[in-house]
């Protein structure tokens, strides 16, 4: 049957909304003369803001009502950056498409500073990512790191209050609110790797809908989809369930035959790092990403994390 109604259901962040009409327009464009409409929902993620994300039980939380959306058949689509999107899958639903990756880079947002080596001696660093947080305190032990929730402009406004000499943030954020002049610079993926799924965009729908796959079909990068999909198999080797100071990338050349995937565990003070990289067929992502985790539990990674889980964080 066909469809020419798609409900998309999204939480009402600016950037969450910015992902969904990206979405509806992308339809509008392959499919003219259809209709889409937005569903605004509110999570619970989004109402807890005062503690630390890893603390109230990480990204199934800003998915949840969504996705009972989705089953109860009062949306058809949910958007979601896949920096967020949970491994598991509830049953019915499945992820469909990943659409092309905006720049994966974290960002440093500074009023007074260009740079992370420009920042002097104990200056104060906005972050609620574990990730970030290891990997600053690598390359800065000297610096303050605090904690930053909210969402995009909440924490842009908590900078210019003055409570952080800086804060890091996702560049395709903030490219997509068109904030980009907030960014004094881009970390280098040398330093700050980023999150499995960073910049990346998915669409997840009830998996026995034919009607609504066939329309989010031509929606679907695979060059993209190849390497989340290394990523995402890394991080659930690695049990990346909770939020956790894991990063991993993956590219694909230009021939487009082989996957370059990188990825790293530390402890959340910086003092452990254990890099790794793995190559392979792009056909082969998720063997790629389960393989660099085995090695990076090989090299330790698995009494990191447990020590993480087990809430000795700093
Ligand atoms: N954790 C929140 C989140 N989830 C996705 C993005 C934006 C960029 C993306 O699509 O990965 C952000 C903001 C941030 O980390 O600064």
């Amino acid at each position: 049957m066909q469809k020419n109604l798609v409900r998309i259901a999204t939480r009402k962040s600016l950037l969450a909304l910015w992902q969904a009409e990206y979405v509806k327009a992308e339809l509008e464009k392959h499919h003219p003369g259809i209709q889409v409409e937005l569903l605004g929902m509110t999570t619970r993620g989004d109402k807890i803001l005062d503690t630390p994300l890893a603390k109230v039980g990480g990204k199934g939380l800003f998915v949840k009502e969504l996705e009972v959306a989705m089953l109860e058949d009062r949306a058809d689509i949910a958007v979601h950056s896949m920096k967020d999107v949970p491994m598991e899958f509830p049953d019915g639903l499945g992820l469909s498409v990943i659409c092309p990756r905006e720049k994966p880079t974290d960002a440093f947002v500074s009023n007074k500073f260009q740079s992370l080596s420009e920042l002097p001696q104990g200056a104060i660093v906005g972050t609620s990512s574990l990730r970030r947080q290891a990997l600053l305190r690598e390359q800065r032990p000297d610096l303050e790191i605090q904690d930053l929730r909210g969402n995009v402009q909440t924490r842009l406004g908590k900078l210019d209050d003055g409570q952080y000499d800086a804060i890091i943030l996702a560049t395709a954020g903030l490219i997509r609110l068109g904030l980009q002049d907030r960014i004094s610079s881009e970390l280098s993926d040398d330093i700050s790797l980023p999150a499995g799924g960073q910049g990346a965009v998915g669409i997840e729908c009830r998996t026995n809908d034919d009607a609504i796959k066939a329309l989010l079909a031509p929606l679907h990068h695979p060059q993209t989809a190849y390497c989340v999909l290394a990523e995402r198999a890394m991080n659930k080797r690695l049990e990346g369930g909770c939020q956790v100071p894991i990063a991993c990338y993956a590219t694909l050349n230009d021939a487009g035959n082989e996957i370059y995937l990188r990825g790293l565990v530390a402890r959340p003070d910086g003092t452990t790092v254990l890099r790794d990289e793995e190559r392979g067929a792009p056909e082969d992502a998720e063997q790629i990403g389960i393989r660099l985790a085995e090695r990076l539990l090989a090299a330790g990674a698995d009494e990191i994390l447990s020590e993480v889980y087990a809430g000795n964080n700093n």
